[in-house]
């Protein structure tokens, strides 16, 4: 009989083709904690994470009713950076440590988004398809339309740590930056060359805007028509962060009615998009199936690191990464480094 029970929803998202090795139990087995898959369905996950001591979560949202029901629950722990899976609120109330994984896959989303703002901009789609269709001599005159990169603006929405990875990216093309983002200090932006701004200002005076706020009620379509009436006519949306922070529709409106040039999105407001969702026939968009934290060490680096949270909070110690740390001094876990208190609006 194992010593901890970490119960996690079957059919997990993210994982490699063939289910990939158990990383996580590199941490968990020594310690005797065993993870245990519970049908991804509300009622029947219930019934089998009641008296779990942890939970990980993947897939399926874990809600306020599954949270209520945890009995001996000392830590939810996720695979992702993302914590919109997790009503975060009712883990706090019910003093429940939440860890994410912030600093595993920053260079690859870093990467897929100056990918896309590239690709969107220099309308490789848009090119590839010219050549294959036989229509090589129009390639030249599309480009001839189109300003050369450096010293266009680019702005950020979110200065955390993707959009500080990307800067860096950016730099180097001679780009000049902006970044809104209220809950970082305006030193980090000028370490990194980016002038600070308000969401207006960013929206009206660049070029490229790319998205990397977090999806949390407060920020749920946080992008809305007013917004993207603000931006420019030439703008080239990028969206790495999470498609819940944008009302797609107006998204759409402001692409077919021309607001803005082109979207290049990662992320989308329903993942798969349904098959009617206008972006899949619009040449103006540039879409990739949110991947842009995979690479070849995706599968282990986040395996380890979440079994490596989990090993702690069991063997009675504060996890590395928490987002809502203001419960860990309430509970019987042991301090064993120093942990930041600055998180942001659910801690
Ligand atoms: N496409 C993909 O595969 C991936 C997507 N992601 C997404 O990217 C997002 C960003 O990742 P990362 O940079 O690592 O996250 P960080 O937590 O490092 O940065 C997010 C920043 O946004 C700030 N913020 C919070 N609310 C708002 C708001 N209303 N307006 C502006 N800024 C706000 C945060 O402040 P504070 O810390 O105070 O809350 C923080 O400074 C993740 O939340 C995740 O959803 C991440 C990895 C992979
Ligand atoms: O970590 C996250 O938030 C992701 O979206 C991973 O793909």
């Amino acid at each position: 009989m194992s010593k901890f029970r970490v119960v996690t929803p079957k059919g997990a998202s993210f994982t490699v083709a063939g289910g990939g090795y158990d990383y996580e139990r590199e941490a968990l087995d020594p310690i005797g904690a065993e993870i245990i898959e519970a049908p991804a369905n509300e009622a029947e996950f219930i019934a089998a994470a009641k008296t779990a001591d942890a939970i990980y979560a993947k897939g399926m949202p874990i809600t306020k009713a599954v949270i209520d029901a945890l009995e001996n629950c000392k830590v939810i722990t996720l695979g992702s950076v993302g914590v919109d899976s997790v009503d975060v609120k009712a883990a706090t109330a019910r003093g429940i440590p939440v860890t994410n994984i912030p600093d595993t896959f920053i260079e690859e989303v870093a990467d897929h988004a100056m990918m896309l703002l590239l690709a969107g901009f220099r309308r490789l789609i848009e090119q590839d398809k010219m050549v294959r269709s036989g229509r090589w001599a129009e390639g030249r005159p599309a480009l001839l339309k189109i300003p050369r990169l450096m010293g266009q603006t680019l702005g950020f929405i979110s200065f955390g740590r993707v959009a500080r990875a990307v800067a860096k990216r950016a730099a180097p093309f001679g780009l000049r930056m902006m970044a809104y983002d209220p809950f970082i200090q305006e030193t980090l932006m000028y370490d990194h060359g980016v002038i600070p701004a308000t969401l207006s200002e960013v929206l009206s005076q660049s070029d490229f805007v790319s998205m990397h706020a977090p999806a949390r009620p407060e920020v749920h379509h946080m992008l809305t028509e007013k917004h993207f009436r603000q931006m420019k006519k030439s703008a080239i949306f990028v969206n790495t962060g999470r498609g819940a922070t944008v009302d797609e529709e107006a998204l759409i409106k402001a692409l077919q009615e021309g607001w803005i040039a082109h979207a290049a999105l990662d992320v989308l407001e329903k993942e798969p998009p349904s098959h009617n969702n206008p972006m899949l026939g619009m040449d103006n968009v540039t879409l990739t199936a949110h991947v842009a934290s995979a690479s070849a060490r995706f599968d282990e680096a986040r395996k380890r690191r979440v079994g490596y949270e989990l090993s702690l909070v069991l063997q009675g110690m504060w996890p590395v990464s928490c987002v809502n740390p203001s419960v860990l001094q309430n509970t019987a876990l042991r301090r064993w480094q120093p942990v930041s208190m600055d998180r942001g609006p659910n801690s």
